[in-house]
Protein backbone atom coordinates (compact mmCIF):
# COMPACT_ATOMS: atom_id res chain seq x y z
CA UNK A 1 0.00 0.00 0.00
CA UNK A 2 1.67 3.32 -0.76
CA UNK A 3 0.99 6.00 1.54
CA UNK A 4 0.34 9.40 -0.18
CA UNK A 5 0.61 12.92 1.86
CA UNK A 6 -2.87 13.95 2.46
CA UNK A 7 -4.03 16.97 0.06
CA UNK A 8 -4.48 19.42 2.63
CA UNK A 9 -0.36 20.36 3.25
CA UNK A 10 1.56 22.80 1.16
CA UNK A 11 4.92 21.11 0.12
CA UNK A 12 6.14 24.53 -0.86
CA UNK A 13 4.40 27.94 0.34
CA UNK A 14 3.48 29.88 -2.94
CA UNK A 15 5.08 32.59 -1.14
CA UNK A 16 7.70 33.33 0.84
CA UNK A 17 6.67 35.41 3.52
CA UNK A 18 8.33 38.75 4.82
CA UNK A 19 10.11 37.00 7.47
CA UNK A 20 12.40 35.72 4.70
CA UNK A 21 15.67 37.02 5.80
CA UNK A 22 16.78 37.61 2.16
CA UNK A 23 13.37 39.46 1.28
CA UNK A 24 14.09 41.72 4.48
CA UNK A 25 17.99 43.00 3.67
CA UNK A 26 16.63 44.00 0.11
CA UNK A 27 13.93 45.65 1.05
CA UNK A 28 15.69 47.87 3.70
CA UNK A 29 18.70 47.85 1.43
CA UNK A 30 16.65 48.47 -2.11
CA UNK A 31 13.99 50.27 -1.98
CA UNK A 32 13.88 53.94 -0.77
CA UNK A 33 13.29 55.19 2.71
CA UNK A 34 10.13 57.02 2.76
CA UNK A 35 11.42 60.22 4.67
CA UNK A 36 10.14 61.32 8.07
CA UNK A 37 12.09 64.71 8.22
CA UNK A 38 9.66 67.73 8.54
CA UNK A 39 10.22 70.79 6.49
CA UNK A 40 11.77 72.92 8.92
CA UNK A 41 14.59 70.13 8.31
CA UNK A 42 17.95 71.99 6.92
CA UNK A 43 18.48 69.84 4.72
CA UNK A 44 14.66 68.92 3.18
CA UNK A 45 16.45 69.73 -0.83
CA UNK A 46 19.38 66.72 0.17
CA UNK A 47 16.99 64.14 1.03
CA UNK A 48 16.74 60.94 -1.48
CA UNK A 49 14.78 61.27 -4.86
CA UNK A 50 14.49 58.69 -7.43
CA UNK A 51 13.89 60.22 -10.74
CA UNK A 52 12.95 58.54 -13.86
CA UNK A 53 15.60 58.90 -16.54
CA UNK A 54 17.78 57.65 -18.19
CA UNK A 55 21.48 58.15 -19.06
CA UNK A 56 22.93 55.05 -20.74
CA UNK A 57 26.03 52.40 -19.82
CA UNK A 58 28.56 54.23 -18.13
CA UNK A 59 31.43 55.47 -21.32
CA UNK A 60 35.23 54.86 -20.77
CA UNK A 61 36.52 57.70 -19.66
CA UNK A 62 40.50 58.72 -18.96
CA UNK A 63 41.40 58.93 -15.57
CA UNK A 64 44.92 60.59 -14.19
CA UNK A 65 45.25 59.94 -10.73
CA UNK A 66 46.48 62.79 -8.53
CA UNK A 67 48.17 60.83 -5.89
CA UNK A 68 51.24 60.45 -8.29
CA UNK A 69 51.68 64.14 -8.30
CA UNK A 70 52.61 63.95 -4.88
CA UNK A 71 56.06 65.32 -4.17
CA UNK A 72 56.27 64.03 -0.54
CA UNK A 73 55.26 60.21 0.61
CA UNK A 74 53.81 58.63 3.88
CA UNK A 75 51.05 59.48 6.26
CA UNK A 76 50.55 63.24 4.67
CA UNK A 77 53.67 64.71 3.54
CA UNK A 78 53.09 68.51 3.34
CA UNK A 79 49.68 68.24 4.68
CA UNK A 80 50.89 67.72 7.98
CA UNK A 81 53.32 70.80 8.05
CA UNK A 82 50.24 73.52 7.98
CA UNK A 83 50.17 75.18 11.28
CA UNK A 84 47.42 73.90 13.20
CA UNK A 85 46.86 70.72 11.21
CA UNK A 86 46.87 67.67 13.26
CA UNK A 87 47.46 63.86 11.72
CA UNK A 88 46.09 61.24 13.84
CA UNK A 89 47.04 57.83 12.41
CA UNK A 90 43.80 55.61 13.57
CA UNK A 91 45.64 51.91 13.55
CA UNK A 92 49.35 51.10 11.88
CA UNK A 93 47.40 49.23 8.68
CA UNK A 94 44.56 52.03 8.33
CA UNK A 95 42.87 54.91 9.23
CA UNK A 96 44.07 58.73 9.45
CA UNK A 97 42.36 61.48 11.22
CA UNK A 98 43.13 64.75 10.31
CA UNK A 99 42.04 67.98 12.62
CA UNK A 100 42.17 71.43 12.18
CA UNK A 101 42.24 71.73 7.88
CA UNK A 102 39.57 73.39 5.93
CA UNK A 103 39.42 71.04 2.77
CA UNK A 104 38.53 74.26 0.59
CA UNK A 105 41.82 75.53 1.46
CA UNK A 106 43.45 72.82 -0.11
CA UNK A 107 45.88 73.90 -2.84
CA UNK A 108 46.66 71.67 -5.70
CA UNK A 109 49.43 70.67 -4.24
CA UNK A 110 47.63 69.30 -0.98
CA UNK A 111 45.42 68.32 -3.18
CA UNK A 112 48.06 65.76 -4.46
CA UNK A 113 49.24 65.01 -1.03
CA UNK A 114 45.60 64.14 0.23
CA UNK A 115 45.35 61.57 -2.79
CA UNK A 116 48.29 59.92 -1.95
CA UNK A 117 47.91 59.96 1.65
CA UNK A 118 44.38 57.87 1.00
CA UNK A 119 46.36 55.44 -1.36
CA UNK A 120 48.51 54.48 1.72
CA UNK A 121 45.90 54.85 4.58
CA UNK A 122 42.86 53.67 3.00
CA UNK A 123 40.03 56.01 4.75
CA UNK A 124 41.14 59.50 6.28
CA UNK A 125 38.22 61.38 8.04
CA UNK A 126 38.23 65.36 7.47
CA UNK A 127 37.30 66.60 11.16
CA UNK A 128 34.11 69.80 11.30
CA UNK A 129 33.84 70.79 7.78
CA UNK A 130 30.84 72.93 8.23
CA UNK A 131 31.42 75.07 5.11
CA UNK A 132 32.41 72.20 2.64
CA UNK A 133 28.61 72.16 1.15
CA UNK A 134 27.11 69.74 -1.70
CA UNK A 135 28.50 71.81 -4.95
CA UNK A 136 31.93 72.41 -2.94
CA UNK A 137 32.06 68.07 -2.36
CA UNK A 138 31.34 67.95 -5.91
CA UNK A 139 34.08 70.15 -7.28
CA UNK A 140 36.64 68.88 -5.23
CA UNK A 141 36.17 65.34 -5.92
CA UNK A 142 36.24 66.86 -10.14
CA UNK A 143 39.32 67.15 -9.43
CA UNK A 144 40.51 63.91 -8.70
CA UNK A 145 38.19 62.50 -11.56
CA UNK A 146 35.43 61.99 -13.78
CA UNK A 147 32.12 62.00 -11.11
CA UNK A 148 30.53 58.21 -11.22
CA UNK A 149 26.98 58.21 -12.10
CA UNK A 150 25.03 55.86 -9.80
CA UNK A 151 22.27 53.33 -11.60
CA UNK A 152 19.86 53.57 -9.13
CA UNK A 153 20.57 54.99 -5.69
CA UNK A 154 19.08 58.03 -3.95
CA UNK A 155 20.15 61.50 -5.73
CA UNK A 156 18.88 65.21 -3.76
CA UNK A 157 14.87 66.05 -4.22
CA UNK A 158 16.07 69.15 -4.88
CA UNK A 159 18.99 70.74 -7.58
CA UNK A 160 20.44 69.43 -10.40
CA UNK A 161 23.14 66.63 -8.98
CA UNK A 162 23.04 63.84 -10.52
CA UNK A 163 26.39 62.63 -9.47
CA UNK A 164 25.86 63.00 -5.17
CA UNK A 165 24.69 59.68 -3.78
CA UNK A 166 22.27 60.00 -0.80
CA UNK A 167 22.78 57.52 2.15
CA UNK A 168 19.40 58.15 4.36
CA UNK A 169 17.88 56.20 6.61
CA UNK A 170 15.21 57.87 9.82
CA UNK A 171 12.75 56.03 12.06
CA UNK A 172 10.53 55.17 9.17
CA UNK A 173 12.69 51.84 8.65
CA UNK A 174 14.18 49.44 10.80
CA UNK A 175 16.99 47.62 9.46
CA UNK A 176 15.89 43.45 9.92
CA UNK A 177 17.90 41.87 12.28
CA UNK A 178 19.44 39.59 9.42
CA UNK A 179 21.08 42.47 8.15
CA UNK A 180 23.68 42.12 11.09
CA UNK A 181 24.42 38.54 10.55
CA UNK A 182 25.26 39.57 6.61
CA UNK A 183 29.13 39.26 5.72
CA UNK A 184 27.41 41.12 2.46
CA UNK A 185 27.42 44.59 4.69
CA UNK A 186 31.15 44.19 3.64
CA UNK A 187 31.63 45.72 0.27
CA UNK A 188 33.66 47.81 -1.95
CA UNK A 189 31.04 50.86 -3.87
CA UNK A 190 30.00 49.84 -6.95
CA UNK A 191 32.87 47.25 -7.89
CA UNK A 192 30.82 45.75 -10.66
CA UNK A 193 31.86 49.53 -13.08
CA UNK A 194 33.92 48.42 -15.79
CA UNK A 195 35.94 51.62 -13.95
CA UNK A 196 35.21 51.76 -10.08
CA UNK A 197 35.57 54.90 -8.54
CA UNK A 198 38.33 55.64 -6.20
CA UNK A 199 38.46 58.81 -4.31
CA UNK A 200 35.07 58.83 -2.48
CA UNK A 201 33.87 61.62 -0.54
CA UNK A 202 30.92 61.26 2.35
CA UNK A 203 29.99 64.32 4.35
CA UNK A 204 27.68 63.76 7.52
CA UNK A 205 24.87 66.36 7.01
CA UNK A 206 22.51 64.53 10.80
CA UNK A 207 24.14 61.66 13.06
CA UNK A 208 22.33 59.81 15.43
CA UNK A 209 23.03 60.38 19.02
CA UNK A 210 24.52 56.92 19.24
CA UNK A 211 25.05 54.41 16.10
CA UNK A 212 25.74 54.68 12.74
CA UNK A 213 29.51 54.30 12.90
CA UNK A 214 31.41 52.90 9.37
CA UNK A 215 33.59 50.27 9.05
CA UNK A 216 36.75 50.06 7.57
CA UNK A 217 39.29 47.12 6.14
CA UNK A 218 42.23 47.20 4.64
CA UNK A 219 42.56 45.69 1.55
CA UNK A 220 45.87 45.69 1.00
CA UNK A 221 46.29 43.62 4.65
CA UNK A 222 44.02 40.60 3.35
CA UNK A 223 46.89 40.10 0.65
CA UNK A 224 49.65 40.40 3.01
CA UNK A 225 48.08 37.68 4.88
CA UNK A 226 48.07 35.13 2.19
CA UNK A 227 50.64 32.74 2.11
CA UNK A 228 53.28 33.09 -0.87
CA UNK A 229 52.08 30.44 -2.51
CA UNK A 230 48.29 31.28 -2.19
CA UNK A 231 49.72 35.12 -2.95
CA UNK A 232 51.33 33.43 -6.51
CA UNK A 233 47.71 31.12 -7.37
CA UNK A 234 45.21 34.33 -6.45
CA UNK A 235 47.04 36.78 -8.78
CA UNK A 236 46.88 34.36 -11.34
CA UNK A 237 42.85 34.73 -10.80
CA UNK A 238 40.31 36.74 -12.42
CA UNK A 239 36.41 37.27 -10.98
CA UNK A 240 33.10 38.28 -12.03
CA UNK A 241 31.42 41.50 -9.86
CA UNK A 242 27.87 41.62 -10.49
CA UNK A 243 25.65 44.60 -10.35
CA UNK A 244 22.34 42.55 -11.08
CA UNK A 245 21.31 42.87 -7.57
CA UNK A 246 21.18 46.49 -7.46
CA UNK A 247 19.90 46.44 -11.19
CA UNK A 248 18.52 43.40 -11.70
CA UNK A 249 15.09 42.51 -12.64
CA UNK A 250 13.99 41.94 -9.13
CA UNK A 251 15.25 45.32 -8.05
CA UNK A 252 12.87 47.53 -6.36
CA UNK A 253 14.30 51.52 -7.70
CA UNK A 254 14.52 52.88 -10.95
CA UNK A 255 17.30 51.89 -12.95
CA UNK A 256 19.05 55.05 -14.33
CA UNK A 257 21.72 52.50 -16.32
CA UNK A 258 21.57 49.15 -17.63
CA UNK A 259 23.03 46.67 -14.78
CA UNK A 260 26.29 45.73 -15.56
CA UNK A 261 29.05 42.55 -15.07
CA UNK A 262 32.53 42.83 -14.93
CA UNK A 263 35.14 40.63 -14.62
CA UNK A 264 38.22 42.19 -12.47
CA UNK A 265 41.39 40.85 -11.14
CA UNK A 266 41.02 39.00 -7.68
CA UNK A 267 44.53 41.26 -7.05
CA UNK A 268 44.81 44.79 -8.09
CA UNK A 269 47.65 47.10 -7.88
CA UNK A 270 47.00 50.42 -7.10
CA UNK A 271 48.80 52.83 -9.20
CA UNK A 272 50.32 55.13 -6.66
CA UNK A 273 51.62 52.89 -4.20
CA UNK A 274 52.65 50.45 -5.88
CA UNK A 275 50.69 47.49 -3.26
CA UNK A 276 49.16 44.98 -3.80
CA UNK A 277 45.29 44.24 -2.98
CA UNK A 278 42.43 42.03 -3.22
CA UNK A 279 39.47 42.72 -4.85
CA UNK A 280 36.77 41.04 -4.32
CA UNK A 281 33.91 41.62 -1.59
CA UNK A 282 30.81 40.08 -0.68
CA UNK A 283 28.27 42.08 -1.97
CA UNK A 284 29.54 41.93 -5.35
CA UNK A 285 31.64 39.05 -6.07
CA UNK A 286 29.93 36.25 -7.68
CA UNK A 287 32.21 33.89 -8.57
CA UNK A 288 36.27 33.34 -9.74
CA UNK A 289 36.19 32.81 -13.62
CA UNK A 290 37.95 29.41 -14.98
CA UNK A 291 37.99 27.20 -12.25
CA UNK A 292 35.21 25.02 -10.28
CA UNK A 293 32.53 26.51 -8.42
CA UNK A 294 33.62 24.69 -5.40
CA UNK A 295 37.41 26.17 -5.47
CA UNK A 296 36.15 29.48 -6.27
CA UNK A 297 33.42 29.17 -3.44
CA UNK A 298 36.28 28.06 -1.01
CA UNK A 299 38.68 30.99 -2.07
CA UNK A 300 36.39 33.64 -1.88
CA UNK A 301 34.60 32.22 1.57
CA UNK A 302 38.14 32.60 2.66
CA UNK A 303 39.29 35.97 1.31
CA UNK A 304 35.62 37.34 2.44
CA UNK A 305 36.41 36.21 6.10
CA UNK A 306 39.65 37.99 6.06
CA UNK A 307 38.61 40.95 5.10
CA UNK A 308 35.72 40.83 7.25
CA UNK A 309 37.33 39.65 10.20
CA UNK A 310 40.54 40.76 10.15
CA UNK A 311 40.04 43.27 13.23
CA UNK A 312 44.17 43.64 13.42
CA UNK A 313 43.21 45.70 9.91
CA UNK A 314 40.11 47.33 9.94
CA UNK A 315 39.43 51.23 11.83
CA UNK A 316 35.88 52.08 13.22
CA UNK A 317 34.71 55.43 12.20
CA UNK A 318 32.96 57.26 14.41
CA UNK A 319 31.09 60.56 12.98
CA UNK A 320 30.43 63.92 13.89
CA UNK A 321 28.31 66.36 11.88
CA UNK A 322 30.10 67.73 9.35
CA UNK A 323 32.80 65.03 9.51
CA UNK A 324 33.89 64.28 5.87
CA UNK A 325 35.18 61.31 5.36
CA UNK A 326 37.27 60.51 1.84
CA UNK A 327 38.44 56.53 1.53
CA UNK A 328 40.19 55.05 -1.54
CA UNK A 329 37.53 52.32 -2.84
CA UNK A 330 40.17 50.80 -4.37
CA UNK A 331 42.06 49.65 -1.30
CA UNK A 332 39.23 49.24 1.23
CA UNK A 333 36.05 47.52 1.92
CA UNK A 334 33.71 49.07 4.46
CA UNK A 335 30.59 48.26 6.24
CA UNK A 336 28.22 50.43 7.52
CA UNK A 337 26.85 49.71 10.64
CA UNK A 338 22.67 49.83 10.74
CA UNK A 339 22.40 50.08 14.35
CA UNK A 340 20.72 53.60 14.68
CA UNK A 341 17.15 53.14 14.61
CA UNK A 342 14.72 55.04 15.52
CA UNK A 343 17.52 58.10 14.90
CA UNK A 344 17.77 59.45 11.56
CA UNK A 345 21.15 59.42 9.52
CA UNK A 346 22.05 61.40 6.64
CA UNK A 347 25.02 61.63 4.41
CA UNK A 348 25.95 62.66 1.04
CA UNK A 349 28.77 60.40 -1.25
CA UNK A 350 30.54 61.64 -3.78
CA UNK A 351 32.83 59.39 -5.95
CA UNK A 352 35.72 59.89 -8.84
CA UNK A 353 35.68 57.11 -11.42
CA UNK A 354 39.10 55.45 -10.80
CA UNK A 355 41.51 53.54 -13.41
CA UNK A 356 40.26 50.30 -14.44
CA UNK A 357 41.63 47.50 -12.16
CA UNK A 358 45.28 46.81 -12.45
CA UNK A 359 46.33 42.85 -12.50
CA UNK A 360 49.83 42.12 -11.66
CA UNK A 361 50.71 41.80 -14.95
CA UNK A 362 49.05 44.92 -15.96
CA UNK A 363 51.13 46.82 -13.40
CA UNK A 364 53.99 45.11 -14.77
CA UNK A 365 53.41 46.10 -18.08
CA UNK A 366 52.86 50.10 -17.18
CA UNK A 367 56.36 49.18 -15.60
CA UNK A 368 54.83 49.91 -12.00
CA UNK A 369 56.58 47.95 -9.77
CA UNK A 370 54.36 45.96 -7.63
CA UNK A 371 54.92 44.82 -4.21
CA UNK A 372 53.44 43.56 -1.25
CA UNK A 373 52.72 46.95 1.59
CA UNK A 374 54.51 44.93 3.70
CA UNK A 375 56.96 43.93 1.84
CA UNK A 376 57.72 47.87 1.00
CA UNK A 377 56.80 48.85 4.93
CA UNK A 378 60.07 46.66 5.66
CA UNK A 379 62.35 47.73 3.37
CA UNK A 380 61.49 51.21 4.11
CA UNK A 381 62.42 50.53 7.64
CA UNK A 382 65.31 48.87 6.70
CA UNK A 383 64.71 45.03 7.78
CA UNK A 384 64.79 42.19 5.75
CA UNK A 385 62.46 39.92 7.70
CA UNK A 386 60.33 39.74 10.99
CA UNK A 387 59.57 36.77 12.82
CA UNK A 388 56.32 35.82 13.23
CA UNK A 389 54.66 32.47 15.42
CA UNK A 390 53.35 29.82 13.24
O1 LIG B 1 26.25 54.32 5.80
C1 LIG B 1 27.42 53.97 5.89
O2 LIG B 1 28.06 54.04 6.94
C2 LIG B 1 28.13 53.44 4.70
C3 LIG B 1 27.30 53.66 3.51
C4 LIG B 1 28.00 53.19 2.30
O3 LIG B 1 28.27 52.03 2.16
C5 LIG B 1 28.37 54.16 1.29
O4 LIG B 1 27.99 55.33 1.36
O5 LIG B 1 29.09 53.79 0.37
FE1 LIG C 1 29.38 51.79 0.36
Amino acid sequence: MSVSEPENIQKSPQKINSHNPVDLYQDYFQSPSTGRAHEEYAYQGLLPAFPNVFYGPAPVVEVHDRGLEAKTRWNGGRLAQRAGVKIIEITPAIGTEIIGLALNTLTEEEKAELAAMLAERGIVVIRDQPSFDVTQQTEFVSYFGPLHLHASSGVPAQGDLPHVHVVYKDSSKKAPPSAFSKLELWHADVSYERQPPGLTTFKVLTNPPSGGDTLFASAYAAYDNLSPALRNYVESLSALHSGLAQGGKDHLRHQRRPPIETVHPVVRVHPVTGWKCIFVDPASTRYIVGVPKAESDMILKYLFELVATGTESQARIKWNVNDVGIWDNRCVLHAGSFDFWPHTRHAIRVMAVAEKPLSVEDAAAAGINADSREAVEYKRRGWDRIETAN
